[in-house]
């Protein structure tokens, strides 16, 4: 028996299991077994979205799991996973490899000879022994021998140490490049979706998850997660365990042997095969149960309301604290109720496995030992690196089983990344987009027929809706509360998507703008207008971000919205940073002042027709620019004196005709003042989600109805 045959069984292993991994697999399209068609507005119908969507699902008839719960270890979610990996891994190592092609070859290279590195110490150390045994036993072993051996060792040590070094840096660099690239393409997509795209729960869902795959690209198994790389981690695993096997199987050769090695790998993998099948037989299944979800998803929620500052004001002044407490202490109940029947249920099946065999095979594994002794080699070294490499065999095999449940979950959250790269935003022109062709006298817009109906809404909010506004005009829309006002002005302003009916902008169908062109011909001040937790300046600049900096178009907004005032009344005057109360929002200039709403330090508080100034002065930013052809304005007055309110008005008439006698914008503004919408040109009174009287002021009068009965109310 010969201490030298593994080195090259090993070198062997190493460069054939390096060869097998750069035969890249095939990209394949087709999933079989999968719902052929879920949701095709969003993806492929045979795309990796469907495979996703099926893998939540555990049975047909089954709640969707939460997003990162775990799928199930059975066969349908198998064959979901290797139909993900089949899809996205061939693109995803692509993308990797095009970051760093030489580092992520090294790397590859690196840990699988990492892999390799305990058995050769193993080996190396059992040569040592022997000599020394040797050197002990009889007098004639010659000192030079020891010291090549020693030198040897040191070597390998320092060589080992140097490997280590190198692989470390080098993954550090992949890994960083990696993490920024799918951060990027993750924040990149997100940001080009839209509401109404977002609005599907499970879009946001498939969101959440492909957060988690990105954030698993933190390192090694970063949040408890598993990332491509930790994949790397499992062939070092497995170059391990067959650079042991190997050496094992060297020491036993021979046929007697041979069974000796059997012996030693089964006793070695008897304690893990036990612990396993009491992992499976537990019924503490990875699966979350709906019901623990429901209950853990309540807990949370009443922690969130306890804690959070947005909140404080109203939990305060309706004393909510009881009721938050005693939801907690309900969902939390549940939760620890439903531990403690696992445990139990733990409990009960540890009893059928409490009989512990591992220190019984432990034992077991020291009989092969007996037929090595026989053996006419049988050495000090020998009998060490055997027992080394059965520990290892454990040892290694215990973390690649761990890994492999966990590159298992990760496969889903990685399928989750892919398919959330091809979502594509629903209001995007389906075919080629048209360009906005600017008429110069504002937006002429032509409302046929139009219905919406909220998603997971049943009844249209809009019904039948038709309007007119020629180029120029100014056309107040007013109404009762829940008329669909709003509703309307997003939709006209390209936010949400309607179901049928018609908008001609310009004389061309709506959504055969891009978005983003669209975007850049209109100004809002919404209803529900952000308020940004920064400065001021931030909090008006980005209304037009390419002139946030510049001072004269700050100044021009918020004087022509009454807020310059206001601005420079405040500490820091621009630079003052505004505090969000009863919104939680993260600053955008990296700053840690404020978290959440709620009064801090060094910010300073506005009032609510304060904050509708600088709503105001955000939308006049870009305004007065000759490409903006339609101004909305929902309720932006609905704060203000009456003072304010005039100068508002007057200031938007002013942006509307751009210092000539002919308006060159169309306004429309929703009001619930009517003496307000006295001076636009014509009135639509909305009613039940549809416009019921359209007119001017004085024809809507002199018609005697819903309009004229509710001017008469407000006066
Ligand atoms: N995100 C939403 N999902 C479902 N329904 C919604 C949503 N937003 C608004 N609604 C409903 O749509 C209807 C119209 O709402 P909208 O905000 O357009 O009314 P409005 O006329 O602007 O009301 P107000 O005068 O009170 O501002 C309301 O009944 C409202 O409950």
């Amino acid at each position: 028996m010969s201490l030298r045959s593994p080195l090259a069984a090993l070198r062997n292993l190493c460069l054939g299991t390096a060869h097998s991994f750069s035969t890249a697999c095939p990209r394949v399209r087709h999933a079989p077994g999968v719902p052929q068609k879920l949701h095709s507005t969003y993806a492929h119908p045979e795309g990796l979205y469907v495979l996703w969507v099926a893998s939540r699902k555990p049975g047909p008839a089954g709640e969707a799991l939460l997003p990162g719960a775990h799928r199930p270890f059975c066969a349908r979610s198998l064959s979901l996973a290797c139909e993900i990996i089949r899809l996205c891994v061939a693109d995803l190592l692509l993308t990797l490899w095009s970051l760093h092609p030489w580092r992520s070859f090294l790397l590859v290279i690196l840990e699988l000879v990492r892999g390799v590195f305990p058995a050769f110490r193993g080996y190396s150390q059992a040569l040592l022994i022997n000599e020394l045994q040797s050197l002990i036993s009889s007098s004639n072993t010659s000192w030079t021998c020891i010291t090549r051996h020693v030198g040897v060792e040191l070597s390998r040590l320092a060589l080992e140490a140097l490997i280590d070094a190198i692989a470390t840096e080098n993954e550090s660099i992949v890994y960083g490049s990696a993490k920024f690239t799918l951060e990027y393409r993750q924040m990149e997509k997100r940001l080009k979706l839209d509401l109404p795209t977002l609005a599907d729960p499970e879009i946001r869902d498939l969101f959440r998850e492909s957060d988690l795959f990105v954030r698993s690209f933190g390192g090694m198994s970063s949040f408890g997660l598993f990332s491509t790389f930790d994949f790397m981690r499992i062939l070092t695993s497995i170059s391990e365990l067959l650079s042991h096997a190997l050496v094992l199987s060297s020491l036993t050769f021979s046929r007697p042997h041979l069974t000796a090695f059997c012996f030693s790998v089964v006793t070695s993998l008897l304690p893990l095969i036990l612990r396993t099948a009491r992992a499976h037989g537990s019924c503490l299944d990875e699966t979350m149960d709906p019901q623990e979800s429901r209950a853990i998803h309540k807990q949370e929620k009443m922690r969130y309301l306890a804690q959070s500052e947005s909140y404080r004001q109203e939990l305060i002044f309706f004393g909510l604290g009881p009721w938050i407490l005693q939801g907690w202490a309900k969902a939390r109940r549940a939760v620890l109720g439903l531990e403690r029947r696992q445990t139990e249920c733990d409990a009960s099946l540890r009893c059928l496995f409490s009989v512990d065999l591992s220190s019984f095979a432990l034992f077991m594994q020291n009989v092969p030992l007996m037929l090595l002794y026989r053996s006419p080699s049988a050495s000090l070294g020998l009998f060490t690196l055997y027992q080394t490499s059965v520990q290892a065999i454990i040892f290694t095999t215990a973390n690649l089983i761990q890994s492999v449940r966990m590159a298992y979950q990760g496969i889903f959250l990685m399928g989750a990344f892919c398919a959330a790269m091809e979502i594509e935003p629903v209001l995007q022109p389906k075919g080629r987009d048209v360009p906005f062709e600017s008429s110069g006298k504002g937006m002429r817009l032509d409302i046929k027929n139009l219905t919406y109906t909220y998603p997971g809404c049943e009844t249209p909010v809009l019904r039948h809706v038709s309007l007119t506004v020629e180029a120029g005009e100014t056309v107040a829309i007013v109404g009762f509360n829940g008329s669909g006002k709003s509703t309307l002005a997003k939709i006209l302003l390209r936010i949400y998507d309607f179901d049928s009916g018609q908008i001609l902008v310009n004389g061309v169908d709506i959504r055969h703008y891009s978005p983003e062109d669209y975007h850049s011909r209109c100004t809002a001040v919404f209803q529900d207008f952000a308020k940004y937790n920064s400065t001021a300046q931030q909090n008006i600049g980005v209304g037009y971000i390419d002139e946030m900096r510049c001072t004269q178009t700050l100044e021009m907004a918020m004087r022509l919205a009454g807020a310059r005032e206001t601005v420079c009344s405040l500490p820091l005057g621009l630079k003052t940073k505004l505090d969000i109360v009863g919104q939680d929002g993260g600053a955008f200039d990296g700053d840690q002042l404020v978290q959440g709403g709620g009064p801090a330090y060094g910010c300073h508080g506005l009032s609510g027709g304060e904050w509708q100034r600088i709503a105001i002065s955000r939308a006049f930013m870009r305004a007065s620019r000759p490409e903006v052809e339609l101004l909305v304005f929902d309720e932006p007055t609905s704060s203000l004196d009456a003072h304010a309110q005039k100068r508002i008005f007057d200031s938007i008439e002013k942006i509307a005709c751009s210092g000539s006698s002919e308006r060159k914008k169309s306004v429309l503004f929703i009001t619930h003042r009517l003496s307000t919408a006295r001076r636009a040109d014509k009135i639509a009174m909305m009613e039940n989600g549809t416009i019921c009287e359209f007119g001017t002021h004085q024809e809507l009068l002199s018609r005697d109805g819903k309009y004229a009965a509710l001017y008469r109310a407000s006066i």
